[in-house]
């Protein structure tokens, strides 16, 4: 039996036409090689909401394919909330918001979500908290005035981000098991840092297969150059699914 697809692929580019191909080459057609896709920074400070919309087109969107929105919002309270009103007509299946930023910010940004969503008719953007980048280690860490282990950061932003409300965390793939059975099985774990066997790890210092880190309880999987930088996209994406059995791509 089939699973549904848990891999999100990272489309970071500036560049409209290539992430507007890369799109439709993986999410396109009957059988999509992926759970979803993810625009991030790069892409929309560059072309906002309308670049959104032509290189994520409706027809794309409605075989179902999730969309995380990551902008990984951390600012005040008022101001979050203002950001998340202006993101939410994209219909985001995800939005991205610094866990560091505290309660009152998370609180406010579950608060605004469900308020426009209602207003608009549109299905209620998840909210996930970005915990400890993936791109940090104990001395990165420990640099930013932060004391002890990683994992030990991680757990308290996550902890402190379901009492505020939020639907799940990002976290590297060395902190899902303690999570899930801390957070329980609702909570999305939405985990980048993901590398198949033999992949270049680049600048991420915490990674893991992709079968190992389904394995250990992640909802969801961000794989971003091993699928953009592949020279088959599409085959590379199928890859990944089926190896952490989804077998309908
Ligand atoms: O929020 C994220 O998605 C994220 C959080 C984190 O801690 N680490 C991390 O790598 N990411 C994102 O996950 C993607 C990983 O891309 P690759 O390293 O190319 O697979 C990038 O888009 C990052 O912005």
């Amino acid at each position: 039996m089939s699973r549904p697809n848990p891999v999100y692929c990272a489309v970071d580019t500036v560049d409209l036409a290539e992430a507007a191909t890369l799109i439709r080459r993986i999410a396109g057609g009957a059988r999509p090689a992926v759970g979803g896709v993810k625009l991030g920074l790069e892409f929309f400070l560059a072309h906002g909401a309308p670049g959104v919309r032509y290189a994520f087109p409706d027809p794309v969107r409605l075989t179902g394919i999730g969309f995380f929105l990551d902008l990984k919002l951390h600012d005040i309270p008022n101001t979050v909330a203002g950001g998340i009103r202006a993101v939410v007509d994209l219909a985001p299946t995800y939005i991205t918001l610094h866990a560091a930023g505290g309660r009152a910010m998370m609180r406010a940004a579950v608060e605004e979500t469900g308020a426009q969503a209602l207003k608009r008719g549109l299905p209620r953007p998840r909210l996930l908290g970005v915990t400890v980048l993936t791109s940090l280690d104990d001395d990165d860490l420990a640099a930013t005035g932060v004391g002890g282990a990683p994992s030990d950061q991680v757990r308290r932003l996550a902890l402190l981000a379901r009492e505020s409300g939020l639907d799940g965390v990002i976290c590297s793939p060395h902190e899902i098991a303690p999570l899930r059975q801390e957070c329980g099985p609702g909570f999305v774990l939405m985990v980048p840092g993901i590398r198949p066997q033999g992949s270049a790890a680049g600048d991420q210092k915490r990674v893991m297969t992709p079968r190992q880190a389904v394995a250990l309880g992640a909802s969801h999987l961000v794989v971003g150059r091993p699928i953009s930088q592949a020279s088959d996209p599409r085959a590379a994406a199928e890859a990944i699914a089926r190896d952490v059995g989804v077998n309908d791509v």
